[in-house]
């Protein structure tokens, strides 16, 4: 039996709106994400795939605004959620890391109290001792001791921050945490304690994951399913284990070879020519058709749509395949 997806986004259309034009930052992308999975969004800088993440907790703000299509999250339409709706959707079924630990928390205030009020303010009922309590247990659920509850963030190094932001987000169980480029700002060796560190929690909890990297390598190991995304919509979705072994879409095997492989010998990398179009000239037909090696007549007049892609269960959007 299929069980419904914890997300389904469908059609979703964001938009960033100037004085005298509108860039369309996201174009009609469909994509789920199903209960326990970790789904990757992959794709060059400026693709889109902060938009989605903001779109996808409600979090779009002008000049972005959310201009079409629906995000639903257990069945329920998130697009049209109430104020009070809203406040128990985020932090309690959605909760967020991003890049920069050092933003998200407050430099004046001991990490105890923060992630005590970020309790409180969900659970107003809870008493001292309990979310003092509930601190220390997210303390060890990170690998931190609950004996630096009391310390201030800049006594912490970059990576226990990281894991103080983590911490926080899960603290009140969420069903989904979206990770923008959780570990970018860190060494490669706490970048891979920490996701160790998310898969093991995400093992005991259950919750999904919506994980945004620049580094497909890892997003491979740390992800179930992977959506690319190129140019403001999504060219492919297929399990993570596919995107290298398997890719189907010109753009998605272009991006495999302009990243080290995870083992094996060292190859030479080869970048990407050219570079994505601007939101306002893009190109007709595919947008990735300009960079394509592979393109043929059809593709610079008409958009491939996504259909299903027999050989890895996914989708993609490329008339080769069609
Ligand atoms: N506040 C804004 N105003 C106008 N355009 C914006 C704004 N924020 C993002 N954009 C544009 O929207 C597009 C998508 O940006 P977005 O940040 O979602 O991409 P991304 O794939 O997350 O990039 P990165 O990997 O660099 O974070 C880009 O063309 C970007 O220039």
């Amino acid at each position: 039996m299929l069980t419904q997806p914890l997300v389904e986004v469908r059609n979703l259309t964001v938009d960033y709106v100037g004085a005298n034009t509108v860039s369309r930052a996201v174009n009609g992308i469909d994509f789920d994400i199903r209960p326990g999975e970790a789904f990757g969004l992959a794709g060059e800088s400026g693709c889109g795939k902060s938009t989605v993440a903001f779109a996808l907790a409600r979090l779009t703000r002008l000049p972005g605004l959310v201009s079409g299509g629906a995000v639903r999250f257990m069945g329920e339409d998130v697009l049209s959620f109430s104020a009070e709706r809203l406040r128990r959707y985020r932090w309690s079924e959605v909760s967020f890391v991003f890049q920069s630990a050092m933003n998200a928390l407050n430099p004046v205030i001991k990490v105890s109290e923060q992630i005590e009020d970020a309790i409180l303010a969900h659970r107003p009922r809870a008493s001292r001792a309990e979310t003092l309590a509930r601190a220390a247990e997210l303390f060890e659920l990170v690998g931190i001791s609950p004996r630096r509850l009391d310390d201030y963030p800049h006594q912490f190094s970059g990576g226990m921050r990281q894991r103080i932001c983590i911490a926080m987000a899960l603290a009140l169980e969420p069903k989904l945490i979206i990770m923008d480029e959780p570990t970018t700002a860190l060494d490669v060796v706490v970048q891979r304690d920490i996701i160790e560190q998310i898969c093991e929690l995400k093992a005991r909890f259950g919750f999904s994951v919506l994980f945004i990297t620049h580094d497909l390598g890892l997003m491979i190991e740390f992800c179930d399913r992977i959506g690319v995304m190129y140019a403001g919509e999504l060219v492919e979705v297929a399990p993570a284990s596919a995107i290298l072994t398997a890719p189907q879409h010109p753009y998605t095997r272009a991006l495999g070879r302009s990243f080290p492989p995870l083992s094996g010998p060292r190859v030479r990398l080869e970048g990407i020519a050219g570079s994505p179009p601007s939101l306002s000239a893009l190109p007709e037909g595919c947008r990735f058709s300009p960079r394509c090696g592979e393109a043929i007549p059809i593709c610079v007049r008409l958009a491939p749509e996504l259909r299903p892609t027999p050989a890895t269960g996914g989708e993609a959007a490329c008339h080769l395949l069609q």
